[in-house]
């Protein structure tokens, strides 16, 4: 068993104070400063703060938190500019073209996300570079509405309706607004279900799915909230500007700046975008001013060195640097703490789940799976597989190795379609369905969890069961309050704030098992979850699914371990080379000839008569 994590960038936990504090300060100086100040260079490069700050922001949803590197954002900055000039052109006033613009690029960020979804890493870059350069064409080739290559003059109307000015403030107190507006819609995402589910997809699709997370869904809303955002900013700035031409509005030098500010100061945080901004952009100013038309372009170089440094020195940016220093050392549980939390969860654990001592019996099928025949090429994997799940039932599935177990898990949970057969589930309505999807299959109560543990590493432990706890409960409030008592009941409450990544695989393991309940599944399919781990953890694992079971969720347990399946199981299916060779009680199945042949061997059956 590998204890496979991902190396994303660090997500900090939203609710700390000191970060607020410091973007609250931050903001106040960007307006103040230049106020103070009076003079119309300074506020010119605070505006250009403010704006690349908020366009860097709007990226972040997309680039940091859904993990998709666009490096051609200018395409929304650019629809939002065309939309709104060439509406004032009509005598529109551009506080409603940028709602026009907004709207227009929401749609094309969509439609054209869409299908680079498929695409991972530099290639999801390089389609999103592709479309923005067709945007920059189709506006030279449109010219009778764009001004094409020559550019498109804003008509000087001036004052507030019109959003052009003669001194420079006003600008500055739009654009301040539009930041601290895009601020918050960032940290709302980020806070809410949406940000978790974001997060989550970007870190582990596949534990995502089976958490119920539409993955697609959740990260085109994403797109359609950038986009808006972007093109919003676009508006402001052809205005500030007063002129547009294409090679500027859509440019991939201006993209990439965009991406760069969250990259330097923290990819996937609210403020990160905000500081890379602040730091940087007075910098390249200055070189700017400092060296002027002797060195044409220096800011760029300027950018590429702080981008070379922050890469080498700070790959999750300056949000990440800071947060190594505050953070605490890593609480490692040892066996006496470990025994002392059991102990101390055990009232939680009781008040949510009771074990009873009189078990309910064994109620109705809750799941039906009849003739599953899966193929990958030539290779035949299952065959022919029949079985029925009850209410309340155990059902060990064991097997040797490449029997097609964690293949008929796929096809149980909709991460694989069979080639023939049908996998029936019954509803909470009481009647029975054929899911098709993962989403389907959750939308059921199907929950599951992975041979190869899938957590969200740049999540905390309490924040990887929340993923599972929205589910069931869409405020933010709920989902941490289930997500804090699920973790007290799986041994993970004094854990909740230590990063998934730093999980030994005892953790991980009751982590996936931690997400999955949260989801409050009434049919739970467990991969392996005990193999790698200890014997104190596999006698309280037991424990566990025991309780689990008294609760009236029913369970499918693929084991290696027989000491669990003999103590577990109510049934055991057994599948060898992809076929069911017995089923029945535990006890007779263990004697059964073919098992001992194909699985158990002699000496288990020896140990066992
Ligand atoms: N996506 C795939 N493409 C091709 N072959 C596959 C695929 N997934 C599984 N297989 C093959 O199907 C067979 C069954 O694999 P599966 O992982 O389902 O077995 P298993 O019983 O879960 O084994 P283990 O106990 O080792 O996890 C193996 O021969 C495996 O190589």
């Amino acid at each position: 068993m590998s204890n496979e994590t991902t190396s994303g960038p660090s997500v900090p936990a939203p609710s700390l104070p000191w970060p607020a504090i410091g973007v609250v300060l931050v903001l106040a100086s960007l307006l103040l400063i230049p106020l103070g100040i009076g003079n119309a260079f300074v506020t010119h490069i605070f505006v250009t703060i403010c704006l690349m700050a908020a366009l860097s922001s709007a990226w972040n949803l997309v680039g940091g938190f859904a993990g998709q590197l666009s490096l051609g954002h200018a395409t929304f900055y650019g629809i939002g500019a065309y939309t709104a000039v060439i509406l004032v052109n009509l005598g529109i006033t551009p506080w409603i073209g940028m709602f026009a613009g907004a709207g227009i690029a929401a749609i094309v960020g969509m439609a054209i996300s869409y299908p680079c979804f498929r695409l991972k890493g530099p290639f999801f870059s390089l389609a999103s570079i592709a479309f923005l350069e067709v945007f920059r064409v189709l506006t030279l080739h449109f010219s009778d509405f764009t001004g094409g290559a020559t550019g498109k003059m804003i008509p000087l109307k001036l004052g507030w309706t019109w959003m052009v000015f003669r001194e420079r403030w006003p600008s500055l107190l739009i654009i301040f607004g539009m930041l601290c507006a895009v601020l918050v819609v960032v940290w709302a995402v980020r806070r809410s279900r949406l940000g978790f589910y974001l997060i989550a997809t970007r870190e582990r699709e596949s534990a995502a799915k089976a958490a119920g997370v539409k993955t697609v869904q959740v990260r085109l809303v994403a797109v359609a909230i950038s986009s808006a955002l972007c093109a919003m900013l676009g508006t402001f700035h052809a205005m500030y500007l007063t002129f547009i031409e294409p090679s500027a509005m859509f440019s991939l030098t201006f993209s990439i700046q965009i991406a760069m500010f969250a990259l330097i100061g923290g990819l996937g945080t609210v403020s990160g975008p905000l500081l890379g901004a602040v730091l940087l952009v007075p910098l390249t100013e200055w070189a700017r001013a400092s060296f002027g038309a002797s060195a044409l372009g220096l800011h760029g170089f300027v950018y590429g060195v702080v981008l070379l440094l922050a890469v080498l020195f700070m790959p999750n940016g300056i949000i990440g640097l800071l947060q190594k220093f505050r953070r605490a050392p890593h609480h490692e549980l040892d066996e006496d703490e470990q025994t002392t939390q059991t102990d101390s969860i055990k009232a939680p654990a009781q008040a949510t789940t009771p074990p009873s001592p009189d078990r309910e019996g064994i109620g109705r099928d809750v799941m039906r799976v009849q003739n599953l025949n899966k193929r990958f090429g030539g290779l035949h994997v299952t065959k022919n597989v029949n079985f029925t799940l009850r209410e309340g039932e155990v059902l060990g599935l064991i097997g040797p190795n490449g029997a097609g177990k964690t293949t008929l898990f796929n096809m149980l949970s909709g991460f694989l379609t069979p080639n023939e057969g049908s996998v029936t589930v019954r509803g909470p309505d009481g009647g029975y369905h054929t899911p098709v999807n993962p989403a389907d299959f959750a939308a059921l109560g199907v929950g599951r969890t992975f041979q190869i543990v899938q957590p969200f590493a740049a999540m905390t432990v309490e924040e990887n069961i929340m993923v599972g706890a929205f589910y069931r409960h869409h405020d933010e409030h709920d989902a941490r309050e289930a997500a804090r008592q699920t973790a007290w009941r799986m041994g993970l409450g004094p854990l909740l704030q230590d990063e998934a990544r730093g999980l030994t695989i005892g953790g991980l393991k009751r982590l996936e098992v931690a997400r999955v309940m949260a989801m409050e599944p009434r049919i739970l399919l467990l991969d392996e979850v005990m193999a790698g781990i200890n014997q104190t953890d596999v006698r309280r694992a037991i424990d566990l699914m025991l309780s689990i079971r008294d609760s009236g969720v029913s369970i499918i347990a693929i084991e290696h371990v027989m000491q669990a399946v003999m103590s577990l199981s109510d049934r055991v299916l057994v599948l060898a080379a992809g076929e069911v060779i017995a089923e029945g009680d535990p006890h007779e199945v263990v004697r059964d000839p073919h098992v001992i042949e194909a699985y158990l061997g002699k000496e288990f059956a020896n140990a066992h008569r």
